[in-house]
């Protein structure tokens, strides 16, 4: 399902059938539709109610996103993700009506849509495409964190012949990168505790970073930084009830071992706990997502680049 999302003054949310009369004014435009693919010029009417159709088939099968940009009710744009068939990647493109160019619309709208499908979709990157001639959607991209993978060909309908494209990939930490915390070189080690909980079937429990969190989207085990006047242990138990509403005895975390790592804003240091035993079951109680995963399953979860020499660690124990 494609979700309603913010983005500062502008609103998406799923395209409807009632958007085909504004869809097609606002594609109709030469300066608009020389910039897609796949659209002749003029544009006729029924291919506006055709696309919307087939945007709502491919939403509801999960394989693609296809936002109405709005502000007031008014439709400014639309804003696309689409999954690759390998799932492990998405593009993303976008168009606005001419008359809301160079107001930020599509920064503001293709950024969220982007932001939002690296943490919510289950891909590694997102790629795009801009025609040769389209030098501010190429500005748009780079401004959200795109950078340049070479060039290709496409055909352009609306044009009536093949040219070259600039070719754009852009990964987690391109798109969604994390604040700087230090003004200077020396980084602060932060402390940050964290547990692998253990099933009775062997499986570990992952906590997936929600959206607007640095590294948004990668899998994580549950925990957190350490508080002034908490010890690690208490700190742990504090995050784990937080997080998942479970209740953990001090005397039933064991330590397992750590990371110690430059991560690049500052210095992380984490103490990696084993836990067996807890009251309740864990629930999601921050909006993110959980997943129980076999110990021979963890590598198939995105995760910081600090945990994932934790993985083998945790395969030969289990
Ligand atoms: N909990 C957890 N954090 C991890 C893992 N691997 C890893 O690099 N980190 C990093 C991500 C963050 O930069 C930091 C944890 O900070 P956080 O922001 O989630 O901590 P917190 O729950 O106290 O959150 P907040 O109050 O600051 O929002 O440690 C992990 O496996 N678990």
């Amino acid at each position: 399902m494609t979700p309603t999302l913010e983005a500062g003054p502008y609103t998406l949310r799923m395209l409807q059938e009632t958007d085909a009369p504004a869809v097609h004014r606002l594609i109709n435009d030469w300066s608009v539709v020389r910039m897609l693919s796949h659209l002749p010029f003029p544009y006729p009417r029924e291919l506006a109610d055709a696309w919307l159709a087939e945007t709502r088939r491919s939403s509801s099968g999960g394989e693609a996103f296809h936002f109405a940009v709005t502000k007031d009710d008014a439709l400014l744009g639309c804003v696309g993700i689409v999954l690759e068939r390998n799932r492990r990647t998405a593009s993303l493109g976008y168009w606005i009506g001419r008359a809301h160019w160079g107001q930020g619309v599509a920064t503001a709208a293709a950024g969220r849509a982007a932001r939002w499908a690296l943490a919510a979709l289950p891909i590694e990157h997102l790629t795009a495409d801009v025609a040769f001639d389209n030098d501010a959607s190429a500005a748009v991209l780079r401004k959200i964190g795109f950078r340049e993978a070479g060039t290709g060909r496409k055909s352009f309908l609306s044009r009536g012949s093949e040219h070259p494209v600039q070719l754009f990939t852009g990964s987690r930490e391109d798109i969604a990168p994390e604040p700087a915390t230090t003004t200077n070189n020396t980084r602060r080690t932060v402390l940050v505790v964290a547990a692998a909980l253990v099933d009775a079937q062997q499986r570990i429990l992952l906590a997936r970073r929600p959206e607007g969190k640095p590294l948004a989207g990668l899998w994580e085990f549950p925990g957190g930084k350490v508080e002034a006047g908490e010890n690690p242990e208490q700190a742990l138990t504090r995050e784990l009830q937080e997080e998942l509403g479970i209740d953990i005895a001090q005397s039933c975390l064991a330590p397992f071992t750590f990371v110690s790592q430059d991560v690049g804003r500052f210095h992380l240091l984490m103490p990696l706990y084993l836990c067996r035993r807890w009251r309740n079951t864990p629930q999601s109680r921050e909006g993110q997502e959980l997943a129980w995963v076999p110990a021979d399953r963890l590598a198939d979860y995105p995760m910081p680049a600090p945990d994932r020499p934790l993985i083998p660690l945790l395969q030969e124990l289990l």
